[in-house]
């Protein structure tokens, strides 16, 4: 592999709101609906720039919205085809390491299925990370006044997520742009369909190592794939691979990430947002957090079988009509018009939140508690305004809405939400706070290309 031959590549992938089908997904008997947005995270990489005479052998990554965020990595080919260990390096000897690792995992698993196809050596490279401001509600100032992202000023850790997934968007974007860097198109090609399969593959290998869990995986495949209806895969597909470094991890990561074992279902088709709706994501500032509710919840569906098997089983053909009530409207032209046309939508919006407060109430896990029912009770009162759930886990800190897509359905829902206050004492002595209109809304496209140049000035000024 010749450097000269290697040129600047850049890639994003999109945030998700699950917005039904949070648990039941973890099962592969139920499935979950995903909606992409509109927020993305781009992930540029290009050959390292060196001061003249000086030959660095390294990947720097960095995120340059952010304080201290760069990552330095050495990397070397192992022993008994363990891969491409990488190894990071302290920028001084006096300074702490700062981890990320999410960028480290990903480069290791990226690394070592390209060492996996070519044998020639992996030149150095330097790799930028630019995000969309919906993923942090820190407010940011642009560089210049064309500027799409903004410069958030504080350091990873300070910096406050919106919950839309941006690890999976990262470590798909970054996955997305390494293999298309060092791979010809005729061996990786983000455009192809088996691209897309090597990539949400290897991209569910590597953020499941980095989370240190097999979840459903949704946040990848809609990553990848945008907007779909997901049944998640086995997760007994990961467990035998061996740990990086170790013998024989490039030829079983090469093995899962191309072979057909995959038994996850993508249907983009089966996800459609009827012309004249949107979504509207509100994040919801919140005291305190419940840990552990995704261990709660399943722990009480063993103890409970049957009525946790109704509820699912209930939920699931709710979840469908939801899909397939989205798909009618989308596709069908029925000649209703205004909030007759959108009746059952409604209706099903309702049905599918009791059956969540039932969950909430018989597992004990705040899922849509009582401060989430009065928000999302007074969203769907205001006109044009069809509905709303609290999305994947549930809990305190978002809820999303489906709206008719009008500049004054969007002002009455502002009023509602802008000072929003809970009524009465709440049982849990949980408080909501500030209530506040993400930025953001569906997008249908997963994972693209972009072009290089949209970066340059925080490339340059990094
Ligand atoms: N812009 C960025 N640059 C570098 N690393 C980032 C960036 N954004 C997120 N990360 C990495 O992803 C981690 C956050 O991932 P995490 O899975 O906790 O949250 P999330 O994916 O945004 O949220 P959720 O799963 O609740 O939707 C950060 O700690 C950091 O390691
Ligand atoms: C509870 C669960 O089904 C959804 C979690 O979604 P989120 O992280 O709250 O967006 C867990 C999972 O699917 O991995």
């Amino acid at each position: 592999m010749s450097s000269l031959a290697l040129q600047p590549q850049a890639v994003s992938a999109p945030g998700k709101v699950f917005a039904a089908g949070g648990y039941l997904v973890l099962d592969r008997k139920y499935t979950a609906l995903v909606f992409g947005l509109d927020a993305r995270i781009h992930v540029e990489i290009e050959p390292i720039r060196t001061k003249s005479g000086v030959t660095l052998s390294e990947i720097i990554v960095r995120s340059p919205q952010f304080r201290d965020a760069a990552w330095e990595y050495g990397y070397r080919l192992t022993e008994r085809h363990g891969g491409i260990a990488v190894t990071q390096l302290r920028a001084s000897h006096t300074s702490s390491l700062n981890k990320n690792p999410f960028i480290e995992t990903a480069l290791t698993y990226a690394l070592t299925y390209i060492s996996s196809l070519q044998s020639t050596p992996i030149p150095p490279s330097s790799i930028s990370i630019l995000a969309d401001q919906a993923y942090y509600s820190n407010p940011g100032t642009p560089l210049s006044p064309s500027s799409r992202f903004l410069n958030f000023d504080v350091t990873l850790p300070d910096a406050h997520k919106t919950g839309l997934g941006s690890s999976a968007a990262l470590v798909t974007a970054f996955t997305a742009a390494v293999l298309s860097y060092y791979l010809p198109r005729d061996v990786f090609d983000l455009d192809s369909e088996k691209g897309k399969s090597v990539l949400h593959n290897l991209s569910q290998a590597s953020h499941c190592a980095a989370q240190g869990k097999v979840g459903s995986g949704f946040d990848i495949a809609s990553a990848v794939h945008g907007s779909c209806l997901y049944r998640r895969f086995s997760p007994s597909l990961l467990s035998s691979l061996p740990a990086p470094g170790a013998a024989s991890f490039a030829a079983q990561l090469r093995a899962l990430v191309e072979g057909d074992s995959w038994d996850v279902e993508i249907a983009k088709a089966k996800v459609k947002m009827p012309r004249g709706l949107r979504l509207v994501m509100c994040d919801v500032d919140c005291g305190s957090q419940t840990p552990g509710m995704v261990r709660t919840v399943l722990k009480w569906r063993e103890q409970n079988p049957e009525l946790a098997d109704r509820i699912w089983r209930e939920l699931q053909s709710g979840n469908e009509a939801f899909a397939s009530e989205l798909t009618r409207l989308a596709t069908e032209n029925s000649g209703e018009a205004g909030a007759e046309k959108f009746a059952k939508l409604k209706g099903i919006f309702e049905a599918n939140r009791k059956l969540i407060r039932e969950m909430s109430k018989e597992s004990g896990v705040p899922i849509e508690p009582p401060q989430q029912t009065q928000l999302l009770d007074a969203c769907s009162a205001v006109n044009g305004v069809v509905g709303g759930v609290v999305p994947g886990a549930g809990g305190y800190d978002a809820i999303v809405l489906l709206l008719e897509d009008k500049e004054e359905v969007i002002e009455d829902l502002r009023k509602v939400v802008e000072g929003w206050k809970v009524h009465g004492e709440s049982e849990d002595g949980v408080t909501i706070g500030k209530v506040g209109i993400l930025g953001v809304r569906e997008d249908m496209i997963g994972v693209r290309r972009e072009h290089v140049d949209i970066y340059r000035e925080w490339i340059a000024s990094a």
